[in-house]
């Protein structure tokens, strides 16, 4: 069996119109995922999120870490963040990315939800300082969570379920005309980590 054999079709857009987003299932079966997942969890810099929200400065009780090939600045939420240098299982995770995804990526933000409790509003991924248009590679570890996009004009809704181990892409205009979220969920308990990596436009 090839490695690309076991993966959901890719090409399937799970969004109706103006945008793509390809999710292609589990990736990384559970052993390996596992694995990872301590991995992360112990060689991260983790850190609270820092949010401006109505000018008051929120930290987050959802931790994060931004990791690249340069020591490139971030700016989310009026926030300002340097990236750290890559570790050695972003690495590997980060090539065994662009092998499955055939895309390439020079950073990476890292997302730790301790429980159900901690998710993340309704946003697109169109800060400044990212790659118009360019693909977002996102890999959940940990908790199954609900993932969920909305149309910037129609309101349509598509959510899928993000599984231990997987990938999801979003490209091309999704940014411009999707929000997504993590809704928050009473009935998880569990910790999930999320990496997405991104291009970081260096022009
Ligand atoms: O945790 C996730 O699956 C998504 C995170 C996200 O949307 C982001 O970091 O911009
Ligand atoms: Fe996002």
């Amino acid at each position: 069996m090839d490695l690309f054999s076991a993966f959901r079709n890719p090409e399937e857009n799970i969004l109706p119109y103006d945008g793509t987003v390809n999710y292609y299932g589990v990736c990384i079966h559970l052993e390996k995922a596992n694995e990872y997942y301590s991995r992360l969890m112990n060689n991260v810099r983790w850190e609270k999120d820092i949010a401006i929200i109505f000018g008051k400065r929120i930290e987050t009780k959802r931790k994060v870490a931004w990791y690249g090939d340069k020591a490139y600045e971030y700016t989310y939420s009026k926030n300002t963040k340097l990236a750290l240098p890559w570790n050695d299982v972003l690495l590997e995770l980060k090539n065994l990315t662009e092998l499955i995804t055939g895309v390439r990526y020079n950073s990476c933000l890292a997302n730790l939800y301790h429980d159900g409790n901690e998710g993340m509003a309704w946003h697109s991924d169109n800060e400044r300082d990212l790659k118009e248009n360019a693909a977002i590679a996102s890999l959940s570890f940990g908790a199954e969570r609900r993932f969920s996009f909305k149309h910037k004009n129609s309101g349509e809704k598509v959510s899928l379920l993000l599984e231990h181990g997987s990938i999801l892409v979003m490209k091309d205009v999704t940014q411009k005309n999707w929000l997504h979220r993590l809704p928050p969920t009473k009935k998880e308990l569990r910790p999930r980590i999320n990496l997405t990596f991104r291009t970081i436009d260096t022009q």
